[in-house]
C-alpha cells in the first residue's frame, strides 16, 4: 500500500514521560501521524445530475478531505461535480491539482480550474497522471467518464498493477444498479468472489474516507500481475519515492 507522502512525520515533541531528560532517563519520541493519504483522485461527473443531493454530497466530500489534511486530484476545469469538489477543497484551504489535457485547456470548454494545473498531451495520459499523484481514489456519480475511470483503477488494482484503495460514494443509491450487475458478475463467474472487495462503498463521504483509510489491500495473485506491472511501470502509473517529493 502506498502511504500518504506527507504521513508520519515526526513532530518537534520528544518528550519524556519520565519527568525530565536526565541522565539515564527514558525518553519517549512521540510521533505524530498525517494523514494516510497525501491527495486523493476523485472521478466525477463533468455535470452536475439533477438531485441537489449529488451537488452537496461533492462539496462534502471535499470538506471531509481538506478536514483530514488530504488534497484532491482531478481532471480540472469548473464543469458539474468536477467543479463543486475542486471549489470545494480549494475554499476550504486544500491543495488542488487539475489534470487536464491541452485540447481540452481552453476555458471555453471546460471552465476554469483552481489551484494547480498540470497539462498533459491526451486522455490516457491524463488517467495515468491522476494515478500516480493520488493515493487513494473515490468515484462520486458520474456519467461515462466517471465509469471509464472508476473502472480502470478497479481493474488495475485487480491485476496487481497497484495497490491504492478505491471508494464508491454512493450518493442516494446511485451505484445501486452497478453494485448488483457486479454482484451478477460474481454470481456468474465472471468476477472472482475475492474481487468483490477491491473496492469499498458508503453514502456518505465521513464513512467512505474512513473506510478508505481502515482499507487493506486484497492480496493479489494472478501470475500475469509482475508482467503487467512492469508494462505499467514504463507508462508510470505509480509514482515512485522520489516522484512524491514533487509533481510528476
Ligand atoms: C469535450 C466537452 C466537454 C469537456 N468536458 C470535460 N472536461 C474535463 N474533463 C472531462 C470532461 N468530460 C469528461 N471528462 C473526464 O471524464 C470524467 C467525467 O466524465 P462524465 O462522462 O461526465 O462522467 C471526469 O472525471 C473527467 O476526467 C464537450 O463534450
Amino acid at each position: 500500500m502506498q502511504g500518504g507522502g506527507g504521513g508520519m512525520e515526526e513532530t518537534a515533541a520528544a518528550k519524556n514521560r519520565s519527568g525530565g531528560v536526565g541522565e539515564g532517563a527514558v525518553v519517549e519520541v512521540e510521533v505524530e501521524e498525517g494523514p494516510r493519504f497525501r491527495r486523493v483522485c476523485v472521478f466525477c461527473g463533468s455535470s452536475s445530475g439533477k438531485r441537489s443531493s449529488y451537488r452537496d454530497a461533492a462539496v462534502e466530500l471535499g470538506r471531509e478531505l481538506v478536514a483530514r489534511g488530504m488534497g484532491l486530484v482531478y481532471g480540472g476545469g469548473s464543469l458539474g461535480l468536477m467543479g463543486e469538489v475542486s471549489e470545494s477543497v480549494h475554499k476550504a484551504g486544500g491543495h488542488v491539482i487539475g489534470v487536464i489535457p491541452t485540447a481540452l485547456m481552453g476555458k471555453e470548454i471546460t471552465g476554469e480550474t483552481v489551484g494547480e494545473v498540470v497539462a498533459v498531451s491526451g486522455m490516457h495520459e491524463r488517467k495515468a497522471a491522476m494515478a500516480r499523484n493520488a493515493d487513494a481514489f473515490i468515484a462520486l456519480p458520474g456519467g461515462y467518464g466517471t465509469l471509464d475511470e472508476l473502472l480502470e483503477v478497479i481493474t488495475w488494482a485487480q491485476l496487481g498493477i497497484h495497490t491504492k484503495p478505491v471508494g464508491l460514494l454512493n450518493v442516494e443509491g446511485y451505484y445501486d444498479f452497478l453494485l448488483a450487475f457486479i454482484d451478477k458478475a460474481v454470481d456468474d463467474g465472471f468476477i472472482r468472489p475475492a474481487h468483490l472487495h477491491i473496492f469499498v462503498s458508503a453514502s456518505d463521504a465521513r464513512d467512505l474516507v474512513r473506510k478508505l483509510e481502515e482499507y487493506v489491500a486484497v492480496e493479489e495473485d494472478d501470475p500475469a500481475a509482475p508482467k503487467l506491472r512492469w508494462e505499467i511501470g514504463k507508462v508510470g502509473y505509480n509514482a515512485t519515492p522520489a516522484d512524491r517529493s514533487t509533481l510528476n
